[in-house]
């Protein structure tokens, strides 16, 4: 289903576990900030108005979304409940669009087979930058809301496993 005719930054707050003791990490990449910028905003605020404190909220940065990996590695090595990687890829002219998609999602996928903290693939891969407006806080929500909320719903998992 597209993201069109499924807007999960709408969520019913009585569903979502109790995150008042976790304490999670944010990696942000600097490239299309204007987008990862909305991206961490839905972030830390869906982790706020879940009882996240704001002392645990750990942001790091990182240069570009294929540099994601290494930064969510070292994030794992903090003593944080589940990490979220903040990042927006959009198409240009070559094929570069797809190496840092195929590296940043084949790495994440390997931080999580690999390593016992989770992490939640926030990397929007869009078209267009009007695609990328509408998913980071536009008519098609927020990610990082929803990115939020997986990352509470994994760190409950993995706490209770
Ligand atoms: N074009 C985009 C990039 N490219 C940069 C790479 O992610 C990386 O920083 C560089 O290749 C150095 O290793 N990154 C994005 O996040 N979004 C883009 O649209
Ligand atoms: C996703 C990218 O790296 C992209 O913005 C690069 O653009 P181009 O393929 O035109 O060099």
């Amino acid at each position: 289903m597209a993201t069109a005719n499924k807007n999960l930054s709408h969520y019913d707050k009585n569903t979502i576990p109790d995150a008042s003791k976790f304490r999670f990490g944010i990696v942000v990449s600097e490239w299309n900030a204007n987008i990862t910028e909305g991206l961490y905003k839905g972030a830390y605020d869906a982790l706020i108005e879940n009882g996240v404190q704001p002392a645990n909220i750990v942001r790091w940065n990182v240069p570009g979304s294929f540099e994601l990996v290494y930064g969510c590695k070292k994030m794992q090595e903090q003593m944080v409940n589940a990490v979220i990687a903040i990042g927006s890829v959009i198409q240009g002219e070559t094929k570069h669009f797809d190496f840092v998609c195929e590296g940043v999602a084949q790495g994440i996928k390997d931080l999580n087979v690999m390593r016992e903290t989770p992490v939640i693939f926030c990397v929007l891969t869009d078209n267009t930058m009007q695609q990328a407006i509408e998913r980071s806080g536009g008519k098609h929500g927020n990610k990082g809301t929803e990115a939020a909320i997986a990352a509470i719903k994994m760190a409950e998992l993995r706490k209770n496993s």
